[in-house]
């Protein structure tokens, strides 16, 4: 994604690495200076001085480039992340994912660590430089005093540990995502009008802000316990260390009293043992990083793959008929939702003749609302098919399907937009066609609500925007049916509960056009 963003920015990054093993070099010039102070051998140290300090000059220059440029890519990587993930999210073409808390909850994991994933390439570099870092300063560590090896065995617990503190940090960001996603309805709901009145009169304020504050614990309660086990560990490794080291030095200094050892040495070993302790964070960092950055993208394409799924098993391309000749039947429909026990509808059989009215009635929850979710295409039958003369839905490219019908839905989008929109996205060719709204408002019988709206068509609907008007529940579904009717010759029109809201004057002229 990086390279894809830019791909000069990129390799702009890569210079703080060069920059890295410049600076590598540092403790050995210091060695050489001492070696030559020693031996009281002027050139050397001239040499050894500028050779330290062209390195400090050269490396702070290749590191200012590299992170100014990793810090752009950072921002421009994660913008573009964000907008891959709003796409997909927006486009998957059917609905029933958004009502499997499976689903949320992956999806919440990877809202919860989007930023990380522009920060990936920031972490790749990180943990390359690291790494490039790590392999110099052991080399040196070696070749200095093989005694310093020992101080490489005593980082190795900080890497154990490391795998598991990521199986630890999975398992958190598991346990936060449902809590998170609670916490985020009861925000909602706390802090909309609608509910507030419900809130005020059964007196339940306090309840639900309790409700949010053990939500929000529970969110935040595994990141917290992940951080105080992850420290106390790493103290313990750092530790272990720092005590290896003091005994190794101790070691070393003993070594030079006797003169066993050249003072040139003990700087030398002296200076890499900090760098070796800074090389184990490294390395822990490096690791936890990439497993970090794997799961991730791992959340990143599972989200990705379940798109190119869905497209895959109703990845009909055939069109729709222009006309129906015979209409929609039913065969032995059966859907039942995410999770759900029983079927909400089974084993449909019906005839639709084309060119008719027909009229759904039935029990709350007899399942009218799901049929029109399945013959629109939002749901797929769990088994039967839906045949349109004779083609089932399933093989029809659901996009041009969705094209030819149109609706009025039980449960309406309030669209605050300016009404001549608000009904206009109907037919989102002529959605700045006033003539066209009008018609539309026409036949939903809703015209006499551009009475109340103080600016015709052209009034900001929804009282939080500045000049905007609210509605009533019924001049909203007014709005919404005549947004149904803006197609003039759908093959069909899905009303669902259309005059639930409606007065009963208003409903007996609807039903009158
Ligand atoms: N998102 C969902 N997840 C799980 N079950 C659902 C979901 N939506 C509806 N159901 C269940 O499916 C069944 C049919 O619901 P549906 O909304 O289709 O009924 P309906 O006939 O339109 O009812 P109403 O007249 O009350 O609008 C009900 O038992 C309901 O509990």
């Amino acid at each position: 994604m990086s390279v894809r963003v830019s791909p000069w920015q990129t390799l702009v990054c890569l210079l703080e690495a060069v920059g890295k093993v410049i600076g590598l070099l540092q403790p050995l010039y210091l060695a050489w200076f001492v070696d030559g102070a020693v031996r009281s051998n002027t050139p050397q140290m001239v040499l050894a001085v500028s050779a330290f300090t062209a390195s400090i000059g050269l490396n702070w220059i290749l590191q200012m480039a590299g992170t100014t440029a990793r810090v752009n890519q950072m921002e421009r990587v994660g913008f573009a992340f964000d907008k891959e993930i709003a796409r997909i999210t927006a486009s998957i073409p059917t609905l029933d994912h958004l009502e499997s808390p499976r689903y949320l909850d992956r999806l919440q994991i990877l809202r919860d660590q989007q930023t990380a994933l522009g920060g990936a390439f920031n972490m790749f570099v990180n943990t390359f430089n690291s790494l490039l870092t790590v392999a110099g300063t052991i080399l040196l560590a070696l070749t200095a005093d093989a005694r310093l090896l020992l101080l490489v065995l005593a980082g190795l617990p900080t890497l154990v540990v490391t795998r598991w503190i990521s199986r630890w940090q999975a398992a958190a960001e598991k346990s936060s995502a449902e809590p998170g996603r609670l916490a985020s309805h009861l925000l909602a709901l706390g802090t909309s009008p609608t509910a507030g009145a419900e809130l005020r009169v059964f007196g339940i304020r306090r309840t639900t802000r309790a409700r949010l504050a053990d939500a929000v614990t529970a969110w935040r309660q595994p990141a917290v316990l992940l951080a105080i086990r992850t420290n106390a560990l790493q103290g313990a490794c750092a530790t272990f260390f720092f005590l290896t080291a003091a005994a190794v030095l101790a070691w070393m200094v003993s070594d030079a009293l006797v003169r066993a050892v050249p003072v040139s040495a003990l700087v030398l070993a002296v200076m890499l043992a900090g760098r070796l302790q800074n090389a184990g964070q490294s390395v822990q960092w490096a690791i936890a990083s990439f497993t970090r950055i794997a799961r991730i993208t791992g959340q990143f394409l599972w989200l990705n793959d379940y798109d190119q799924q869905v497209r895959a098993a109703g990845s009909g391309v055939k069109a729709p008929p222009a006309r129906f000749e015979n209409g929609i039947l039913l065969e032995h429909l059966t859907f039942s939702y995410p999770d759900a026990d029983t079927p909400a509808v089974r084993d449909v059989n019906l005839h639709l003749p084309a060119g008719a009215v027909v009229a759904l009635v039935g029990e709350n929850g007899a399942g009218k609302t799901t049929l029109v979710k399945l013959l629109t295409g939002m749901y797929r039958p769990t088994s039967g098919q839906i045949l349109l003369d004779d083609t089932d839905l399933a093989a029809l490219d659901i996009d041009a399907w969705r094209a030819s019908t149109a609706g009025a839905f039980q449960d309406h989008a309030k669209l605050e937009l300016r009404v001549q929109e608000t009904v206009g996205v109907g037919d989102l060719p002529r959605v700045h066609d006033p003539a066209a709204v009008h018609d539309a408002l026409r036949g939903a019988a809703s015209e006499d609500v551009l009475q109340v709206l103080p600016q015709g068509l052209d009034t900001q609907l929804g009282s939080s925007w500045t000049g905007g008007v609210d509605l009533s529940g019924g001049q909203w579904q007014r709005l919404a049916i005549a947004r149904g009717m803006m197609r003039s010759q759908p093959l069909l029109l899905v009303l669902d509960e259309p005059t639930a809201a409606l007065d009963a004057i208003t409903e007996h002229r609807l039903f009158e056009r």
